[in-house]
């Protein structure tokens, strides 16, 4: 098996013609665990939309090889009045292994709770979704990634109004997935964060800024230089290459390919 599992080649995402992320080539190693940064509207879930398949590239684009994906966007953009259980929403997780209709098996049943378990919602499984905290709901959507059992995982903004416990528990889940061999791509705004548990970071702004060690990423210069593109950047201009060769004058090329 390649030791490559997701490759960018020039890729370009967008709405409607307007480019999102721009011209970003580099790879994903398998086993890795690369945390994804930026300002607000900088990129980041449309990158996640971009390798999840969700959003077709405007041109270049993104190869993947992983076997099973499992994709936790932000909470935002979950229903939580839909009238579930947590054992359903988690139960959902194995609709790629047993389509839409299937019947979950009791195996299925006995890992799933041990997920429930692993995620400290152990006694949860009939509990509505609209009488979960915050961080309780999180958790189950975690369980849910893990009862999908995937080796790709992304995750946009997990730790969203999630207080400093949960963050703790669920950082070790993560680092358990990966202990395992799986790939993560996680969308974090923290960068305290990033740089105590996440080896590699690549920070955008449109663009790739910068992409690597977390160390050699975050610095004052890089994130400056985000700062720069992110503010300078006119959501109203057509297409991307014109203010993109204006914006690296001003601000100096960026590394696209790290
Ligand atoms: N469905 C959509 N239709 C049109 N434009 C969109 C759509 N989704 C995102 N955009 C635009 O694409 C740009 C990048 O948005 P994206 O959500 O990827 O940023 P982000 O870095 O994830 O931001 P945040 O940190 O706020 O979640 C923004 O200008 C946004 O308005």
């Amino acid at each position: 098996m390649s030791d490559i599992c997701v490759e960018f080649k020039n890729l370009t995402l967008g709405y409607e013609g307007h480019a999102a992320v721009h011209h970003l080539s580099g790879e994903v190693k398998s086993g890795s665990l690369t945390a994804i940064v930026g300002a607000n509207g900088s990129g980041k879930s449309t990158l996640m939309k971009g390798i999840a398949g969700i959003l077709k590239p405007i041109s270049g684009s993104c190869v993947t090889r992983f076997k099973r994906l499992a994709y936790l966007p932000q909470q935002s953009e979950l229903d939580r009045t839909f009238p579930a259980r947590v054992i359903d929403l988690v139960s959902l997780g194995y609709w790629q292994k047993r389509g839409l209709l299937g019947r979950v098996s009791a195996d299925d049943r006995v890992a799933l709770g041990r997920c429930l378990d692993a995620v400290g919602l152990d006694g949860f499984e009939k509990r509505a979704l609209d009488s979960l905290s915050g961080g309780q709901m999180q958790r189950a959507l975690f369980a849910r990634t893990m009862v999908q059992d995937a080796d790709f995982i992304l995750l946009d903004e997990p730790f969203n109004a999630v207080d400093a416990r949960t963050i703790v528990d669920l950082v070790a889940l993560i680092k358990g997935w990966v202990a395992e061999g799986r790939t993560v791509l996680c969308v974090l705004h923290d960068h305290a964060l990033v740089r105590e548990h996440f080896p590699r970071t690549l920070l955008m702004a449109r663009k790739p800024v910068a992409w690597g060690p977390t160390p050699e990423v975050l610095t004052r210069d890089n994130l400056a230089r985000a700062r720069g593109f992110q503010e300078a950047w006119d959501d109203a201009s057509g297409w991307c290459e014109e203010q993109a060769a204006v914006l690296d004058r001003k601000y100096g090329k960026v590394a696209a390919h790290v």
